[in-house]
């Protein structure tokens, strides 16, 4: 599809042929980037310096991926940091398991938890807590002021006691400046927490509606690991948990149109001419939900991805919830370790109610389809400890 907003060109592709046509066959010419005014990150300064806001895949950007690739989430570095998101993990069920019988928005809960992995990995310190307090908090309401503004915040200054981690050491040896070794933390911040959270959030409550997929996830972990906590090192036994993380994406992509790609060089795709700088996105919150993709696709099934060769690796374009080619997603080998870890907890840990007399068929689904795919009414659930 192909709309004109203006002098604007918009192509939307939302076929897996289509999505094959941009993020594969035409990978390059298709992998220029362009951020609307309205959102953070505009600044022209802050661009140059930006992962996922950079225009092009120069050699500035590759170097980022380069050090997102070898420096933060291969997965030797991934695998040294098992133990703290297992700790951090842990702090979210203490918490939840201290809000016993008191109805918790679950979604900032978990946005916490995932922006303190990912802090802790980087800085080895939290940057929030479970009240809403800490500097997590300010950092959010500093990058949008710093982002108008065009500075760059220089967050070992931020944050006094910042300690040099892999990547800080990495990308001071290689001569990054402070303002780039904080703008990449700043985008991995950024695309890292909020896309984890809302997964999660989502999966929560389809399993709230679908009791029986939660008891089978359950039996699942239980008969693998018994009453003992969940660790990263029991998820490749828990084929019927990824299912349902799959299935999650499937209907909920945090970024159902991926992030804007535009065109570098005009070319021919599909049999059209795509004018330079014209406006790309991959419609995959439309394919995941395609009958003619997927079979009864509006209900939730984790079954489907069982015997399944789908994958998260973008090689198959039914399903790209990571996207696919150069702009596919660098943080995919941690998201794909945490959520399936706090899911997992979640589960194992507790019993979940709905507030009041609500039954689970009253809750509300709805969404707010934008650049992410955030669920519209919060999730608020009551805990209960299972023993
Ligand atoms: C379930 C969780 C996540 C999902 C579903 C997800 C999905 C995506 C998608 C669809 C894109 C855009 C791909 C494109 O435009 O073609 C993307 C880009 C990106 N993601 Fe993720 N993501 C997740 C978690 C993370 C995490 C944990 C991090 C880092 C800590 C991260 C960092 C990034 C960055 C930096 C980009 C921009 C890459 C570039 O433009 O070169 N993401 N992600």
């Amino acid at each position: 599809m192909s709309l004109r907003l203006g002098t604007q060109i918009n192509i939307i592709a939302s076929s897996p042929e289509a999505a094959r046509e941009v993020l594969k066959t035409h990978d390059r010419e298709l992998s220029g980037r362009f951020i609307a005014n309205a959102i953070p990150l505009i600044n022209p300064k802050l661009n140059n310096f930006s992962l996922a806001a950079a225009p092009e895949c120069n050699d500035y950007w590759r170097s980022l991926r380069a050090i997102c690739k070898a420096d933060v989430f291969s997965a030797k570095i991934l695998e040294s940091q098992n133990h703290i998101r297992e700790k951090k993990v842990r702090e979210l069920v203490d918490f939840l398991g201290s809000k016993e019988g008191e109805l918790v928005n679950i979604g900032e809960a978990i946005y916490v938890a995932y922006t303190n992995i990912l802090t802790n990995a980087i800085f080895s310190v939290d940057f929030m807590d479970f009240e809403g307090k800490g500097i997590g908090q300010e950092l959010r309401e500093l990058i949008v002021e710093v982002v108008k503004l065009g500075m760059i915040p220089d967050l070992s200054s931020f944050y006094p006691i910042i300690k040099a981690l892999d990547i800080q050491d990495a990308m001071i040896k290689d001569g990054f400046t402070n303002d780039q070794i904080s703008q990449l933390i700043l985008d991995l911040l950024i695309a890292g927490t909020d896309s984890s959270s809302m997964v999660t959030e989502w999966a929560m409550a389809e399993l709230m509606r679908n009791q029986d997929v939660m008891h089978k996830i359950r039996e699942e972990i239980e008969s693998e690991i018994g009453t003992n906590i969940v660790k990263e090192s029991h998820l490749s036994h828990l084929p019927y948990l990824e299912a349902c993380v799959k299935e999650t994406l499937r209907l909920y992509p945090p970024g159902p149109l991926l992030i804007l790609h535009r065109a570098i060089q005009t070319c021919q795709v599909m049999g059209y001419t795509i004018p330079k700088d014209s406006f790309i996105s991959v419609n995959i919150w439309a394919i995941g939900r395609d009958p003619m993709v997927f079979n009864d696709p509006l209900s939730f099934k984790p079954e489907r991805f069982l015997d399944s060769s789908l994958d998260f690796k973008g090689t198959n374009f039914d399903y790209t919830p990571f996207g696919a080619g150069r702009r596919g997603c660098p943080g995919q080998p941690l998201a794909t370790r945490q959520v399936p870890l706090i899911l997992a907890s979640l589960v194992h840990s507790f019993d979940w109610f709905l507030p009041g007399s609500m039954k689970s068929t009253e809750l509300d689904m709805n969404d707010h389809f934008a650049i992410t795919l955030k669920k519209k009414q919060p999730l608020q659930l009551i805990p209960k400890r299972r023993k």
